[in-house]
């Protein structure tokens, strides 16, 4: 599990390490570790040409330090100060002493610096800001943009927020961000994250509480959820799912839907709908039933939802059901709130950001710009688990514990009906028993997989998506 923490947690978690070590250890390890990273992306450090930009706090001097370790191996090394007055003293005499040389940031000296490096190191600021690139950092952001270099962010690109992953302003953009300690928020959640280019953590001795603000699955994590069938299993043993989805007007979500429930490991799909027919002729297993949800027979869970059009009906029926429910598409918009907040047994609520927006009376930028508190304000509003689809999916459960996000995803994922498969499959987990936070972590984790394995680099449509959910499902489990 890869976790994140906030900069309060981490600033503590710094107090008291820093309390028990000599004054700058700290740093110095974040500089070793930081050139060291500088000097891989680098490959030939001597004779290589390297800009600083240099904020007022420790950001820069990590920045300084670094620098000055790679003029000792022969770069020549060139440091922008945004704050000349209160860049870090230490850091910058170890790069005069090192043989490097300071610029102004004014007076577009620096800009012209820039266009010639080939490794811009962004130590503008770190944990310590606010808000997007000040006025000053702007025309030299704008000269990185134009350069051919690369760019190592120090612990955060600049310009975004550590904790919540918005950007408010400008940012600068990295090809690798090397941080310390943790992982911030900002570094796993859109649209900072993909400011961060890709990331290396640095070890630095830190010593983190148990819970995190965010936790990101890994294969051996997934595996460890995913149901195994017993040698006494029968099919209620592993979980029935219902799936009350489609409409005569879009059939196709309800057969997506189920595609998806037959990957996930529920010992049997129920389907009931008016789609019934599509839905055997496709998948000749499913237990089509054309009374309502209640008369369908025993489920351990449900879906409800996608293309279901406007049967309100069935999604109240649905919601009153004691068995896990998931609510997706259309289903969002027909279920009402209060027989939500009202269950006993869990929900999982799966809206993109448009429907998020929707349910929170928002604008869908808003949602988009900052979907961390999104995601937290919907769980704890509904008393759900609320997993909002995206760039970067996040899950939140309503008893405010770490935020999952989800790192399979791919943008080939946009595609119309991916996300019926996705509310079957996490159905069907919830089917097989999994807890809410789980099933539906564990799905989108498959399921990114399985875009990925189906687009490998070429478009796929929804139902390319559910056959790969059984590789995706073997490549976890055999990893
Ligand atoms: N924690 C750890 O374990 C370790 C931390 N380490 C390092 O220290 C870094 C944190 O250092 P820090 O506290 O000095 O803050 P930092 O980010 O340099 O900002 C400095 C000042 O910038 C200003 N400012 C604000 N917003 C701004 C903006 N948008 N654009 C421009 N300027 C802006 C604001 O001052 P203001 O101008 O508002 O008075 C703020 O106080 C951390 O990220 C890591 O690199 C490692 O060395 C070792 C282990
Ligand atoms: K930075």
């Amino acid at each position: 599990m890869r976790t994140a923490y906030s900069v309060e947690t981490v600033r503590a978690a710094e107090r008291e390490l820093m309390a028990r070590l000599p004054e700058g250890a700290l740093m110095q390890r974040a500089a070793a570790g930081l050139a060291a990273a500088c000097a891989d992306v680098l490959g030939r450090v001597y004779g290589s040409r390297v800009v600083l930009l240099v904020g007022s706090g420790d950001n820069g001097g990590d920045a300084l330090y670094a620098g000055a370790r790679l003029a000792r191996r022969g770069a020549g090394v060139s440091a922008v100060l945004l704050a000349p007055e209160r860049a870090h003293g230490g850091g910058l005499a170890a790069l005069r002493r090192a043989g490097g040389r300071v610029v102004g940031a004014d007076g577009g000296g620096a800009e012209a610096v820039v266009g010639r490096a080939d490794l811009v190191v962004d130590g503008i600021v770190g944990i310590g800001g606010t808000g997007g690139l000040r006025p000053n950092a702007v025309p030299l952001a704008d000269a990185v943009e134009r350069s051919r270099a690369v760019v190592v962010a120090v612990d955060l690109p600049s310009g975004v927020d550590a904790d919540t992953g918005e950007v408010r302003g400008r940012a600068l953009r990295a090809d690798l961000t090397v941080t310390f300690g943790t992982h911030k928020p900002g570094l796993l959640v859109d649209p900072a994250r993909e400011y961060a280019g890709s990331v290396r953590l640095v070890d630095i001795g830190l010593e983190l509480p148990a819970s995190a603000e965010l936790e990101a699955l890994q294969h051996a994590d997934v595996a460890r959820m995913l149901p195994v069938p017993a040698a006494e299993s029968d099919k209620y043993r592993r979980g029935v799912v219902g799936i009350a989805a489609g409409s005569a007007r879009y059939p196709g979500a309800a057969v997506l839907a189920v595609a998806g429930a037959l990957r996930g490991g529920a010992g049997a799909v129920r389907y009931v709908g008016p789609a019934g027919q599509a839905v055997i002729a496709r998948f000749p297993e499913t237990l089509v039933s054309d009374g309502g949800p209640k008369h369908a027979g025993r489920v351990q869970s449900w879906v409800v939802g996608p293309g279901a059009g406007d049967d309100a009906a069935t999604v109240a029926e649905v919601l009153a059901a004691e068995v896990p429910v998931l609510i997706d598409a259309d289903g969002l918009r027909l279920a009402e709130a209060s027989a939500v907040r009202a269950r006993r047994a869990p929900t999982v609520m799966t809206p993109h950001a448009g429907e998020a927006a929707a349910l929170l009376g928002v604008e869908r930028e808003e949602v988009e710009g900052g979907r961390l508190a999104a995601v937290r304000e919907l769980a704890g509003r509904y008393g759900a688990t609320v997993l909002l689809k995206g760039s970067t999916t996040l899950i939140a459960s309503a008893g405010g514990a770490a935020v999952r996000v989800n790192p399979t995803g791919t943008s080939w994922l946009a595609t119309a009906g991916s996300g019926d498969v996705l509310s079957g499959l996490a159905g069907s987990l919830l089917a097989a028993g999994l807890p809410a936070v789980d099933a539906a972590s564990a799905a989108a984790y498959l399921h990114g997989l399985a875009g990925r394995f189906a687009a490998d680099g070429a478009p796929a449509g929804a139902h390319d998506v559910a056959e790969e959910i059984a590789g995706a499902w073997r490549s976890v489990v055999r990893a």
